[in-house]
């Protein structure tokens, strides 16, 4: 159950960035709790990267000044504003307390670096382990993140992994010190359906087990029915609409929240059709195509106001079977 009582470990308030005289972002409030995640959402350009730059403190190299605002972090020290650090104790707050993954690894990844040496030394930074410590804890943590054969894993090198596996390294690298806050900018964007919902579903799971507060970055709706707990909508560097996903998602009060939704697929309502309470399932596996039975899914329970069905829903289910879901259904679902 929530507790609506527990207070923001993260709150950013009244925060406007610029970009020389181009303001990006106007005073934009929201905060995160502990054990849930906030899902920013917005279409490109409308300033979700440079939010969450804004809150590792990265901006600046870029070009970024904060004419206004606070970003307020409760860490071991009590509250701080993570603007009026210095470069110098923010690189002990990245990473450590507030970690980020980013949509393509690869660009985080030191390809002469194997995946082993890469998590160690962000341990042996933060946590000053020795090495054979360090290497212990990596595969631990590439366990955690269920990379199969972690052992093997930690010889590898970045361009010898899958693009999923990729980012599952980068969790786990995000994970190594368990932050209080993960901010996630588009992790699953540049990778396939079926992959995309193993991460989420890592994600969704560490989190719970963390009781981390995530910062959930994404411009699909679809997303952000599976794993956030609540919502800001931006658009044009202003929050133009938050709420609890469940609420928002009934009753969207702003027109471009309501676009947003429009483009996630839908079942029967389009058409004016009545919402089926079940519908078929077909999966496709080595012994071929065929009907497996008759789903209500864990988007229809949850969303019953306004059901919503996301093909990832149905595929996370079957990927235990590693099956896939057939085009068919897809279709239906458009
Ligand atoms: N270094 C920069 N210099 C000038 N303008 C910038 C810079 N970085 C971002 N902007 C501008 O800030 C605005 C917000 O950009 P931002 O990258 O945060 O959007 P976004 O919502 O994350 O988009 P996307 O989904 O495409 O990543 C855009 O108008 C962008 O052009």
């Amino acid at each position: 159950m929530t507790d609506i009582s527990s207070s923001p470990i993260l709150t950013v308030e009244n925060l406007s960035v610029e970009f020389g005289h181009s303001r990006v972002i106007d005073n934009l409030n929201f905060s995160v709790i502990a054990g849930r995640t906030l899902a920013i959402v917005g279409e490109s350009g409308s300033g979700k990267s440079v939010t969450s730059q804004s809150i590792m403190r990265l901006a600046e190299s870029t070009g970024a000044s904060y004419p206004s605002g606070r970003i307020l972090f409760s860490g071991e020290q009590g509250e701080i504003d993570l603007l009026s650090q210095s470069q110098e104790a923010m690189r002990s707050i990245r990473g450590k307390d507030i970690a980020m993954i980013f949509q393509e690894p690869m660009t985080s990844l030191n390809p002469v670096f194997t995946i082993g040496d890469q998590i160690s030394e962000s341990l042996s930074l933060h946590k000053k382990l020795t090495k054979s410590a360090a290497l212990d804890e990596s595969m631990k943590l590439l366990k955690m993140v269920r990379l199969p054969d972690a052992e093997d894993m930690l010889n590898r090198y970045p361009h010898q992994l899958s693009g999923g596996m990729r980012q599952r390294v980068m969790i786990a690298m995000a994970l190594a010190c368990r932050p209080k806050v993960l901010i996630a900018d588009e992790p699953t964007t540049a990778l396939d359906v079926t992959i995309q919902a193993q991460i989420l579903t890592i994600l969704n799971d560490l989190q719970k087990e963390l009781n981390m507060a995530v910062i959930f970055i994404t411009h699909d709706m679809g997303v952000v029915a599976e794993i956030a707990d609540d919502v800001v909508v931006m658009w044009k560097g202003k929050k133009v609409e938050q709420g609890p996903v469940k609420e928002l998602f009934a009753n969207p009060q702003h027109p471009y929240t309501k676009a947003l939704l429009a483009a996630v697929p839908k079942l029967g309502s389009m058409a004016g059709e009545p919402f089926p309470k079940r519908f078929p399932i077909t999966v496709m596996d080595g012994e071929g195509t065929r009907l497996v039975g008759e789903e209500k899914t864990q988007a229809t329970a949850c969303y019953d106001k306004s059901p919503l069905l996301s093909v990832r829903d149905l595929v996370t289910r079957f990927d235990s079977k590693k099956a896939f879901l057939d085009v068919s259904l897809i279709e239906y679902m458009r």
